[in-house]
């Protein structure tokens, strides 16, 4: 089920803001439901991140503050949604979703996302959607979503799931419609939740939540005594996390600086798994091979240079490798590279980071729109990298050297498939206990799987789903 909100209704958003654009109306409600509007827009038809766009926007538009969270709430909130909504809009209209054009649909999502998710009056969140479907689709449009989200408001939500997603319904539909995920991301996570498939409901629930803010504090250059004199609280796991439950990171000096950073609590975990795994032999030569935008490679640099070690840290993409530069401490290396042919000796490296591209169905919480951008046959695709940038890896690292095999999706044929083939067949290769790794870096870490890998869930951890394998080549 779409996450509730807590946005005020009309009237209590600050003063008039220039228009930075669209036509500003005088109200700024109008300016900040247009901003969302526009993002969910270039979403749909540029393939833009919400992520990355929407703060831009919120710049050029000097929306800040309780007007500035509104725009967010609405824009995540209807991205996030879209599959229950639109299960509910079909209901309601007359015409085939596939029938209306784009700019009016996503005016009834969200629309749709204030009536049925927010504390916004439905009368208000009717009238304000309608004058937003007279201003992007002219008067004859505004007259049909006026009456298709009054019929959607004569329901809450819940009144609406029991008619989309009915108990009867098979578990796979009802949950898809409920918690608004495309159907084989339900089926692949459930398929990963593996005997626990019954939290499944949980973990949806979970991606559809609000993700704290976590900082990480890069050992060396800031601690988190530094972090909590600007509000934030260590986290439960990592020695290296706060969480910052309100405020702008930016306005943080050690993140401004690069010292400290926002990075998931799982992900600076697996980073401190890599760097606690017992090795044989010396420990000074560091790879990470798929660095960019460099959240693992700045906390890996500052774990290396504490005890004298080097990274380098390499990605495919110049400009990623450009922000990895940003991240990692002055001792370590950046360079653009294919880790599929690399540059570097075979058996270079004592540790590797491999944080391999994927689908990233671990991260759905924080990319809005990620879930309806691709389908399954994605998976089948990055299986194919996945498997040459590990055997490249593998052969970069030196006999005795640990890999940690790192990806943001639970997905099996993206995490235990990959790093099980190759422990079927390579004899110099096996596998260390990665949940126990991690126990030694986070002690009080329960409920990542026991024996050979580790993965993190959002329902339980309150993290990103990320996997990790160690691997020793012997
Ligand atoms: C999951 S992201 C890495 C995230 C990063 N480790 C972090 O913590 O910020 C995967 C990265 O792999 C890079 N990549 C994809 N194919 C690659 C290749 N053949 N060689 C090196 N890097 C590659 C992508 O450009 C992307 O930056």
């Amino acid at each position: 089920m779409p996450a509730r909100s807590n946005p005020r209704g009309r009237g209590d958003h600050g003063r008039n803001r220039r228009p930075g654009g669209p036509r500003n109306t005088g109200r700024p409600q109008d300016l900040v439901r247009r901003t969302a509007f526009d993002v969910i827009r270039a979403v749909e038809t540029r393939d833009a991140y919400a992520n990355l766009l929407l703060p831009a926007r919120l710049r050029d538009r000097e929306l800040s503050g309780r007007d500035a969270a509104l725009a967010t709430e609405l824009t995540y909130g209807t991205l996030r949604g879209r599959g229950t909504y639109d299960a509910i809009l079909a209901l309601c209209s007359d015409r085939e979703l596939r029938r209306i054009d784009g700019p009016l649909l996503d005016v009834l999502r969200l629309g749709a996302h204030q009536i049925l998710a927010t504390r916004i009056p439905p009368h208000a969140a009717v009238g304000t959607a309608v004058d937003l479907a007279r201003s992007v689709a002219g008067p004859g449009q505004s007259k049909f979503a006026n009456a298709v989200l009054r019929k959607v408001a004569g329901r809450d939500l819940a009144g609406w799931l029991e008619i989309v997603a009915p108990e009867s319904a098979d578990l796979t539909t009802r949950l898809s419609v409920a918690h608004s995920h495309p159907k084989w991301i339900v089926s692949a996570l459930r398929d990963a939740l593996g005997p626990d498939r019954d939290e499944i409901g949980d973990l949806l629930a979970a991606d559809n939540a609000r993700p704290l803010v976590t900082l990480v504090a890069r050992p060396g250059r800031a601690s988190l005594e530094e972090l909590a004199g600007w509000g934030a609280d260590p986290a439960p796991y990592s020695p290296y996390a706060a969480v910052l439950e309100e405020g702008d990171p930016g306005a943080i000096p050690a993140v401004r600086e690069g010292r400290a950073a926002v990075q998931d609590e799982a992900s600076q975990l697996v980073a401190a798994a890599l760097a606690a795994a017992p090795l044989d032999g010396p420990d000074a030569r560091w790879l990470d091979v798929c660095a960019g935008p460099g959240g693992k490679a700045g906390l890996l640099s500052a774990l290396a240079t504490g005890r004298g070690a080097r990274l380098l840290a390499a990605d495919l993409q110049p400009h990623r490798a450009g922000l990895v530069a940003r991240a990692v401490d002055d001792r370590a290396g950046v360079v653009a590279a294919d880790g599929t042919a690399p540059a570097w000796r075979p058996g270079a490296f004592d540790r590797i980071m491999l944080d391999a591209p994927c689908t990233g169905l671990g991260a759905l919480r924080r990319r809005p729109e990620a879930r309806w951008r691709r389908g399954p046959e994605a998976v089948a695709e990055l299986g194919g990298i996945q498997r040459e940038l590990l055997a490249a890896s593998l052969e970069a690292l030196r006999p005795g050297g640990v890999l940690a095999y790192v990806t943001c999706s639970p997905h099996l044929a993206e995490t235990r498939v990959i790093a099980g083939d190759v422990l079927r067949r390579r004899d110099d290769v096996t596998a260390l206990d990665a949940p126990a790794v991690l126990r030694t870096v986070a002690p009080g870490l329960t409920g990542v799987g026991e024996g050979e890998f580790a993965q993190f869930w959002p329902h339980r951890h309150g993290t990103d789903a990320m996997f990790l394998a160690l691997l020793r080549r012997t």
